[in-house]
């Protein structure tokens, strides 16, 4: 962990130098924990009565393949926006869920294969800080028997120890030992997650899934709970695994940064060489979309990330990304404007979802599909009716006799067809093929990390120079 909040110290480029130089030390080393094609799907319909009726049960799929090292005395990010599978991803890497598939070793060991004695090794190593601390603190248990509960659990010591490692511990967090028999609700939202922080450590962890850990917080608490995390780092040794949304915090305290995406990590590095130079498309429109302070740049960012993660249950085919990507690859032989192409994938994707009303086309809803299909006389106004609710700009020919032909096509509300005569002009490698994280091999070598994008190792023909369009 590198905080390099106002409040960390004076000596920020030295002290994140030595960071530098400690954060490639500790990867030499082997990981201490090791994730492989990890994947944990939820099942819906899948009750007895789903059974009984027939109903097919459908794969959420939150954690899809990832694979990730975290090596000893590191922090590593997890980020991406809501619903990606970040939590999922702590949680079942902890075995607070049973995986779907994959393995994830913690010190050479698979934790999914420990039962009896080595499987209570481990739930006592790793532990969790969870977002919310009023919720998961008990509100009846005060204080002191809530940092205590987890030494009372694994027997350990005396009830005098025990005592005495609570007020240690309380201490160590910046609470007073008076406050022991106190209950949650008299703290602050900052107290309370010391509190949780303080449990946390109490059978003394060597690595802590922390998960949005001051998401709840004031932003001037954000940075005092982090700082904390940051000590106790250092002092007990700890590796971490902080899951946030926030950038922000991501770049202020992790060593490194995996990103993720619908389930999918898709680029991981080092914090500073990530911010520095972002190259998957997602990566790129996530830092784009932090708030700026000036007014130019506040502009710029509305074109970046919009539209929402598309649902687990039924990810896009080829890059997951590639329904909101502003760097989707034409075919080879398409010459065509970025925004323009952009305009026709998301065209096409409403056309294959059928997610366009022909209920009521027109002024004064003119064509409605519902009576049956529109007279071959007025197909060009139906088309023209639907041109103008459905695109934002005029496109360049030949695009707009294709589209018009397209459109033509859901006269007689044959969607298959209009998907079709755009499938066959417009398919995009992107939509064909998964990318896998692969290392970029052709930048320079500081800038070698495993990305999944299409755009980078060998580049189809056409594709955006990912650096031209940031600008
Ligand atoms: N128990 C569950 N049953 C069904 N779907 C679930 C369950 N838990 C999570 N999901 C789904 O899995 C996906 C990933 O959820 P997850 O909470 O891991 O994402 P996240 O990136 O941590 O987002 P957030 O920051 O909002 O928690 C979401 O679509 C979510 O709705």
């Amino acid at each position: 962990m590198s905080t390099d909040t106002p409040q960390s110290g004076t000596n920020a480029d030295t002290d994140a130098d030595t960071d530098d130089d400690a954060a490639v030390e500790r990867r030499s080393h082997e990981p201490l924990v090791r994730v492989r094609n990890l994947q944990k799907y939820f099942w819906e319909n899948d009750s007895l009565l789903d059974r009984l009726l027939g109903n097919d049960r459908v794969a959420v799929r939150a954690v899809d393949g990832v694979s990730f090292d975290i090596y000893e005395g590191e922090t590593l990010g997890l980020v991406g926006e809501s619903g990606c599978g970040k939590s999922t991803t702590g949680e079942t890497l902890l075995r607070l869920q049973e995986p779907t598939d994959g393995r994830v070793e913690f010190e050479g060991q698979n934790v999914y294969d420990l039962a009896g004695e080595a499987l209570t090794e481990f739930r006592t190593d790793a532990q969790v800080v969870f977002q919310d601390p009023f919720s998961s603190l008990d509100p009846r248990m005060t204080i002191g028997d809530i940092v205590q509960q987890p030494l009372d659990i694994h027997d350990v010591g005396t009830e005098d120890e025990r005592r005495e490692r609570v007020r240690d511990l309380l201490e160590r967090v910046g609470l007073s030992v008076d406050q022991l028999d106190r209950y949650p609700h008299e703290f602050s939202g900052g107290q309370r997650q010391r509190i949780g922080i303080a449990r946390a450590l109490a059978l003394e962890p060597d690595f802590l899934v922390l998960d949005e850990p001051t998401s709840a917080l004031d932003v001037s608490v954000q940075a005092q709970v982090l700082n904390l995390l940051d000590d106790l780092q250092d002092e007990f040794d700890l590796t971490y695994l902080l899951i946030s949304h926030d950038l922000s915090v991501i770049r202020h305290v992790c060593d490194r940064v995996a990103v993720m995406y619908l389930g999918e990590i898709v680029e991981i590095g080092p914090v500073a060489d990530l911010f520095e130079v972002p190259k998957h498309p997602y990566t790129k429109a996530l830092l784009e979309s932090v708030p700026r302070a000036s007014t130019d740049e506040r502009e710029r960012d509305r074109e970046t990330l919009t539209g929402d993660v598309p649902s687990p249950r039924d990810p896009p085919s080829g890059c997951r990304f590639r329904t909101r990507c502003p760097a989707v690859i034409p075919p080879e032989d398409l010459e065509i404007e970025q925004e323009t192409y952009r305009e026709l994938m998301d065209l096409r994707q409403r056309i294959e979802g059928e997610d366009i009303s022909l209920e009521s086309v027109g002024e004064d809803g003119q064509f409605a599909l519902e009576d049956g299909p529109v007279p071959e006389a007025d197909v060009p106004a139906f088309v023209a009716a639907l041109k103008e609710r459905l695109l934002d700009r005029d496109l360049p020919s030949p695009h707009d006799e294709i589209v018009e032909e397209a459109l033509a096509e859901l006269a007689t509300s044959d969607w298959d067809a209009a998907a079709e005569r755009l499938r066959a002009e417009y398919e995009s490698v992107c939509e064909r093929a998964h990318p896998d994280l692969r290392t970029d091999e052709q930048s320079a070598p500081e800038q070698h990390r495993p990305v999944a994008c299409h755009l980078y190792g060998e580049s189809p023909p056409n594709a955006v120079d990912p650096s031209s369009w940031r600008e």
